[in-house]
């Protein structure tokens, strides 16, 4: 019949993986008249109580309001989310400063993580090509029948074939796993010695916000950190970023309250001193691992996208943003390529892997610099330096974070547009400080002939040299 034939031609593809990637894809699949089939291990959380455990909002972006534009869904994650223009960085003394993200336009949004993924399935099974199936855990697929074996809820074993299979499986990817048996696929991972933990803010005592609300609120401590995000609830769902050894030297409520009262005192008040010990005490802290694999596919078969691709440190709160954006960089090169699968999956690892690394790059690199360096003054100082050479030179000297989080210039070019800013500018300020130092000795040296000084101070005198044998050099 007709309808056979029309099922024939169609692509049948399984997202392994409803989370925010993968039900996100669904849609963008769904809108390319795929046959699409959702398989996720855990329950509808629709029709879950509460999901524990996860950072419960989540920083979205550029990259990725692009991605929910893509499917028609920008306005109503925006429309449910919190604006954050600028940092609200505490430092120990209870000061507080903010720091403009940029213009009045340009602004994060705190999003709920649990609604977020709510309205992507929503919007996803809206599709008639699309089919949702809970309590699917992948066990295995083979990549050259496109067969995957799933158990369900009943611990039955359920078998599936399509003709791609799209690994959004998250950071532990079972999908992954299965390419990792195959010859010349590269994988790393690093767990860092940090954890976090989620501790909440709640509104205040009218049921307002405890602090101002449209801030991405940071107490940067160089070895720790506090990240608070508000909700619409009123609420901060603030995350404590900690060594793991530093965690378990704290065990009991005497150890905690010296330890905030002595790096976080103005947010005693705002946890709430017995909440803070109630859920500090009874929480355990969660690891945070980094992954990079290549490539990201398996001849005409699989691919892997977001964290099942390349999980980052949350350090530049570009996870899900880079996971959203790698289904806009799929459905382009599907568009180019025709949908031939052949050509466009090794095509999404060529263009795709080189910035995914260099997001993950820039992502370490800023916990590293976070715990080495970066406490309130130099964090102050290092933004504001960056916001003032942007309002100076905006056409060249845009400022990392905001290329990586208000453009979509890919995430490799962010890295080598910096290094030739850092060249520009240790440059200049190297001719401004030699220009500066030789006016310095040209006019002090000037000074001393014309009151008539004999001989010259030392360092005077070893200066001008200097400059004879720079100048004739
Ligand atoms: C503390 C913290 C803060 C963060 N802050 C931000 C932020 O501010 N901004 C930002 O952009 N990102 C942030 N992130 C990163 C973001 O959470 C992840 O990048 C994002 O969740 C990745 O989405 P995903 O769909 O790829 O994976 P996940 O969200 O992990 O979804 C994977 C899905 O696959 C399912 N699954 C797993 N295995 C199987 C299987 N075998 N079979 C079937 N289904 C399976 C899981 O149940 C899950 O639903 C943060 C992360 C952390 C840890
Ligand atoms: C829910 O848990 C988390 C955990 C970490 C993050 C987020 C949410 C959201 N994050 C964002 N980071 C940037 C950024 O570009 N940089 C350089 C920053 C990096 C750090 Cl670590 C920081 F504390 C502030 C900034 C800043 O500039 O404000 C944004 Cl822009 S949003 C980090």
């Amino acid at each position: 019949s007709l309808r056979k034939m029309v099922q024939e031609q169609t692509k049948h593809v399984a997202i392994c993986g409803g989370g925010l990637v993968g039900a996100l894809n669904a849609c963008y699949m769904a809108q390319r008249g795929y046959r699409v089939d959702v398989y996720e291990m855990r329950q509808d959380i629709r029709t879950q109580e509460i999901v524990r455990g996860r950072s419960i909002n989540l920083a979205l972006s550029c990259r990725g309001r692009e991605a929910l534009k893509g499917v028609g869904l920008e306005e109503t994650i925006v429309k449910n989310g919190i604006p954050m223009h600028a940092r609200m960085i505490h430092d120990r003394d209870g000061k507080r400063r903010p720091i403009l993200y940029g213009t009045r336009d340009q602004y994060i949004m705190s999003v709920d993580r649990r609604l977020l993924n709510e309205v992507l399935l929503t919007e996803a099974e809206k599709y008639e090509n699309v089919k949702l199936h809970f309590n699917h855990k992948l066990l295995t697929c083979n990549f050259d029948t496109g067969e995957m074996l799933f158990q369900n809820e009943k611990g039955d074993q359920v078998k599936a074939s399509v003709d791609l299979v799209v690994g959004t499986d998250g950071a532990f990817s079972a999908v992954r796993k299965q390419m990792m048996k195959l010859s010349r696929f590269d994988y790393q991972q690093t767990y860092i010695p940090h954890g976090y933990m989620e501790l909440n803010i709640p509104p205040s005592a009218d049921n307002e916000f405890a602090m101002e609300a449209n801030y991405l609120h940071i107490w940067p401590r160089n070895e720790f950190m506090m990240i608070a995000l508000p909700n619409l609830d009123r609420s901060f769902t603030t995350t404590l970023f900690m060594p793991f050894d530093i965690f378990s030297s704290i065990t009991d409520e005497r150890q905690l309250m010296d330890f905030f009262t002595d790096k976080f005192p103005d947010s005693i008040p705002l946890l709430g001193q017995e909440a803070l010990k109630k859920s500090f005490l009874s929480s355990k802290p969660l690891p945070m691992v980094t992954v990079k694999c290549e490539p990201y596919h398996v001849k005409d078969k699989a691919v892997i996208m977001g964290d099942a691709a390349h999980a980052l440190v949350p350090f530049y709160g570009q996870g899900m943003n880079c996971g959203f954006e790698d289904c806009i960089v799929l459905n382009d090169i599907l568009d180019q390529c025709g949908d031939d699968f052949a050509k466009a999956l090794p095509e999404y690892t060529r263009i795709r892997n080189v910035d995914a690394k260099a997001i993950s790059d820039l992502a370490m690199y800023n916990y590293v610099e976070m715990r080495s360096s970066v406490n309130s003054k130099l964090f102050l100082i290092r933004k504001k330096l960056d916001n003032l050479l942007y309002k100076l030179f905006p056409k060249t000297w845009v400022p990392l974070y905001t290329m990586v989080s208000f453009t979509r210039i890919r995430y490799h070019e962010c890295i080598s547009r910096r290094e030739w800013q850092d060249k520009v500018l240790t440059h200049t300020l190297r001719t401004a400080a030699v220009l500066g130092g030789v006016s310095l000795l040209v006019s002090a040296h000037a000074l001393y002939r014309h009151q008539g000084a004999l001989e010259m101070p030392g360092w005077l005198q070893a200066g001008i040299s200097l400059v004879e044998g720079w100048v004739r050099g």
